[in-house]
Parts: structure tokens; C-alpha cells; sequence
């Protein structure tokens, strides 16, 4: 079966757009142009998840000819994307949201969907919470607090200077990779600064909504991979390019909401996309395998798998995955991370001078950011709830940590944050096919262990996933990299 890309491009397309005119229902452009009926008993490649990463795989299979289906457990496609419309008016995003420089491989796929960008908001100044100073107004990375500042600038150097260094796609290369993979970001900062109990808890505003962990939990040989991460083929990664708003990772956000391009994909792609087909099993057979799924069973030349990797330990293989990949999978952790979201008439914070963005080394909030949306005039706040602290408060009742979430933007912005017209949250450890997020981390002694099996192939098993990307790792950009080099990984075997 060979893929006719341009016509079921249209059909799709016009499918969708009926679907919106219609409904207004993100459902039902999920699902307008997915494959209904019985699957095809046979195609060349059969891609597992229907996330940024398997979709653009899926497409470039597509591109060269292959017949190709993707199988998605959800009965929608995107994953880790997932827009939200307010009730209010105007679509925010409950999953993935931001993009900035260097990556590049997702805005290139964003711009040929015809999906704009436009920038987060950052005039005026930062607000930095702390239980001993009180609350400070800033510019600029680093809160001004005098009990750490020095430390953490020389933190940060020390960091980026160490990413300089890795080889992002062989990180467990490094001579000093067994050293640093040895312990954690946390101990590495409370051996080597004068207050590092502060600096680790400053920390947890980066780390928290970054992975939805600690710096306890982190390998430090895996974060300074994931800053070396953070650029491109022509520009070294670094701490801020991750981590700030304006020339960071959070610079600008899409017009419509981030999950538009998974959208689009599965329109181009039509009914080679097959929804509520959770993969069960996938057996390798002479010449070939078969992808065992909820909806029936499909052979095929090649599998890619594009699911968050400790899914793929729920699938059953035959022959079963190599010890190390294994082990790879077992350790890998999905991060604990909700993102809650209050709406206001207006952005009263913007009238102040203030950009919006706050970090606090206390309470719900950790880190907020403006999360307006240019087609409504209302204000909006979004905070990142992770790590130990979705723990303390994730666990709570709604009410209780809705409370707890307005207070703290209350301390940040003032008593007007306390008065909502919408409240919104999305829990991602509640999310079956994704159980956690943003991403998948790395504790001590993984990755200089067995890390370098995160994308060797497993026979005609081919492993695509942001959590396989070399640069943006965890990050959209990362699942479009990853689903491309998987696509051609699987065009070039026989
Ligand atoms: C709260 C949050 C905030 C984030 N913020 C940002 C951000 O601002 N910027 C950014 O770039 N990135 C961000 N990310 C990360 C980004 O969303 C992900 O890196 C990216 O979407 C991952 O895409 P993927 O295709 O690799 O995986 P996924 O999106 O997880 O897709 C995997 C798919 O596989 C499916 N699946 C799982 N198991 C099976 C099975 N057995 N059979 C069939 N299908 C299966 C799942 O249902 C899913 O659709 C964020 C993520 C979250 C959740």
C-alpha cells in the first residue's frame, strides 16, 4: 500500500476544517480525519503513538513512498500536547507551550503548517518571593537574593562550561561522565557553594517545571546533557538559552495553541492514523513484525516506537528488549508536573510594570508566568506545579490547591490575584498514556551506564520520542528530531 500524501493532504484537511466549523471541538479535529473501520493488514511501517514525534516520523515515511500506520492508544491525537479552550474565551495549552532559538526543527514544521508564533509576554519587571527577604522586584536570570547570587552565577558558569564539553549524542563519553553521573545536582551544589541548601531550593524553580523533579533526582552528568542539549548544530546550549523567557526556551508560544501541529499532522496524514489502538504486543517474525493493538493486528516492514519510554515497558515483546534498553527504561521516570492556570478581566500585573513572571523558594507557585493569549483581553497566570512540590500540593483537593495556587500569585502579583473569573489546572500523573511529565528523567548511574542504548535499534524496532532527540531532548523540538531520524533510520533499511 503506497500513500498518496497529497490527496489525503485535502481530504484531511477538509475534513478537520469541517469538523471545526461544526463543533468547535478539539475532539472533533482530533478525530475528523483518522483512520475509522478495521485496520489494514499490512503496511511498511507501523508507528506507535500518535505524539508530535510519531506523527512527523509517520510523514516522512509517508514522504518516501512506504505505506505507513500510526497506532495511538488516545482517542486524540498530540500526547503531550493538548490545548485547552477557556471558558472565558481563548485557547491556552494544558500540555507543551513554548518555543525560543535554536529550536529550529520545530519552528521549520510549524511555519510549513502555516501555525504563527507569537511572543510571551515580558515587559516590566520579575518578582522573586522568599521566605527571608520578602518579595523583590528583578531583571534578568537570577533573583537578586544576596544569600546565593554569587554561588549561582558561578553555578551556572561551571555548568555551562562542563555542556561545552559533552558530545550531545555520546554524553556518557566524556571522561568525566561516570564521575558526574555518580551523584546528583543537588549534592554537587551543596559540596560546592557556601549556601547550598538556598541555591538547591532556588533550583527546584528551574528543575520542577524543566522536568517535574528535584535537583535531588537529577544525575548531574543528565542535566548537563540537557543544557548541552539546549542549542543547536551551530549553537552550544546553555543554562539560559534554557531557561529564560526573551532569548530562552520560553520566548514565544503558538496562535492557537501548540497542539494545532499534531492536528494538522494527523489531517495530512488521514486514515493512516488509527485512534484507541493501544499497542499490546509486538512480535519480530522472519522479514518482518506484527504490531499487536487494541483495534486488531497489523504486519509490517518496520516499527518506530514514539511513546514516553517507561510505556513502552508496558507493551509485551518478542523477542524481549535487550537487558540494557531494559534497564534504561526501568530507570527512566516520568517527572510529576500539573500546570493551573487563573484568568482575570485583565492583566492588572502588566499596569504595574510587572512582567508577569515571578519565582518564589516557597508555597504552591515556584515559578508563574504571563500565559495571556493575544485573542482575548483578559489576563492569565500559569504556574508550574512539579516535583515535590505537586507532591505537597497536587495531592490536595481541588479547592484546597486552587487556594493555595492564588495565594501564591497573590504574594507575587497582589491581593487582585485572589479573584479569578476562570480557574483551570491539568494533572499529567493522572494521564494513562503519558503518566507524567514533561518528560522522562534520569537519576544517578543510568546514563553513563546504559544510556547509550536510548537509540539503537531493537532488530526492526526503531526508537523515535523526544527523550531520544540529541538536541531539545524533552522538548517539542526533540520529537520533531527524534520522529525524523527515526523515519530515516527506517527508510534506509532493507
Ligand atoms: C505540562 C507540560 C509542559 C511542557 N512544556 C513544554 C514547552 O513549553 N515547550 C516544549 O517544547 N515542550 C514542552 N513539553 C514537552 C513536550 O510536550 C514533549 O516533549 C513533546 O510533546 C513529546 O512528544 P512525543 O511525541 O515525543 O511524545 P508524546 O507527546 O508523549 O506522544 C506519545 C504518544 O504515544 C501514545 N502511546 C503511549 N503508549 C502507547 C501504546 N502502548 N500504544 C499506542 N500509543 C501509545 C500516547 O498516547 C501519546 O499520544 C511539556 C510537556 C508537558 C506535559
Amino acid at each position: 500500500m503506497s500513500l498518496d500524501l497529497n490527496r489525503r493532504h485535502l481530504l484531511g484537511s477538509t475534513a478537520a476544517a469541517l469538523g471545526v466549523l461544526a463543533m468547535d471541538g478539539l475532539g472533533t479535529q482530533a478525530t475528523a480525519a483518522t483512520l475509522q473501520g478495521s485496520l489494514p493488514a499490512r503496511v511498511d511501517t507501523v508507528v506507535v503513538g500518535g505524539g508530535l514525534s510519531g506523527l512527523v516520523a509517520a510523514r516522512e515515511v509517508a514522504r518516501s513512498g512506504r505505506s505507513v500506520l500510526v497506532v495511538e492508544a488516545r482517542s486524540r491525537v498530540g500526547g503531550r500536547l493538548l490545548n485547552h479552550r477557556l471558558t472565558t474565551g481563548g485557547t491556552i495549552e494544558a500540555g507543551g507551550a513554548f518555543i525560543g532559538p535554536t529550536q529550529d526543527h520545530v519552528a521549520a514544521l510549524a511555519a510549513e503548517l502555516g501555525v504563527a508564533t507569537f511572543p510571551e509576554y515580558v515587559d516590566g519587571k520579575n518578582v522573586y518571593v522568599s521566605k527571608l527577604l520578602g518579595r523583590q522586584t528583578y531583571s534578568g536570570t537570577v533573583p537578586p537574593d544576596p544569600t546565593i547570587l554569587l554561588d549561582a552565577l558561578l553555578l551556572l558558569k561551571q555548568l555551562d562550561g562542563w555542556a561545552a564539553e559533552i558530545d550531545v549524542a555520546a554524553p556518557w563519553a566524556h571522561p568525566k561522565a561516570k564521575q558526574w553521573d555518580a551523584t546528583t545536582l543537588a549534592a554537587y551544589v551543596r559540596g560546592h557553594s557556601v549556601n547550598g541548601a538556598g541555591i538547591i531550593n532556588l533550583l527546584k524553580s528551574w528543575t520542577q517545571p524543566g522536568f517535574g523533579a528535584d535537583p535531588d533526582q537529577l544525575s548531574l552528568l543528565f542535566v548537563i546533557h540537557y543544557i548541552a542539549c539546549s542549542g543547536n548544530e551551530t549553537t552550544k546550549g546553555t543554562f539560559n538559552l534554557n531557561a529564560d523567557t526573551a532569548g530562552g526556551a520560553q520566548e514565544r508560544r503558538f496562535v492557537g495553541g501548540s497542539q494545532r501541529l499534531p492536528l494538522a499532522l494527523a489531517s495530512q496524514l488521514g486514515d493512516t492514523v488509527a485512534l484507541n489502538a493501544a499497542v499490546r504486543q509486538v512480535d519480530q517474525v522472519a522479514g518482518g513484525a506484527v504490531v499487536h493493538t487494541a483495534r486488531g493486528t497489523v504486519a509490517c516492514r518496520r516499527v518506530i516506537v514514539a511513546c514516553p519510554p517507561p510505556l513502552v515497558l508496558d507493551i509485551v515483546w518478542n523477542p524481549g528488549l535487550p537487558a540494557a534498553r531494559r534497564t534504561l527504561l526501568q530507570q527512566m521516570k516520568m517527572g510529576r508536573l500539573m500546570k493551573c492556570d487563573a484568568v482575570y478581566e485583565t492583566p492588572f500585573w502588566r499596569e504595574a510594570g510587572l512582567s508577569g513572571m515571578g519565582v518564589s523558594d516557597n508555597g504552591a507557585v515556584r515559578v508563574a508566568f504571563d500565559n495571556g493569549v493575544p485573542s482575548t483581553g483578559h489576563g492569565i497566570l500559569l504556574a508550574f506545579v512539579g516535583g515535590t512540590t505537586w507532591a505537597q500540593f497536587g495531592t490536595l483537593s481541588l479547592d484546597a490547591r486552587r487556594a493555595a495556587v492564588l495565594a501564591g500569585f497573590a504574594k507575587m502579583f497582589g491581593k487582585q490575584a485572589l479573584s479569578p473569573i476562570d480557574y483551570t489546572e491539568h494533572d499529567w500523573t493522572h494521564e494513562r498514556w503519558t503518566r507524567g511529565a514533561p518528560v522522562a528523567v534520569m537519576g544517578p548511574g543510568t546514563m553513563s551506564t546504559v544510556g547509550s542504548s536510548i537509540r539503537t535499534p531493537h532488530g526492526r524496532v526503531h526508537w523515535a520520542g523526544t527523550e531520544t532527540s540529541t538536541y531539545w531532548t524533552g522538548y517539542m523540538d526533540g520529537a520533531v528530531r527524534a520522529g525524523q531520524r527515526a523515519a530515516a533510520e527506517v527508510i534506509a533499511a532493507p
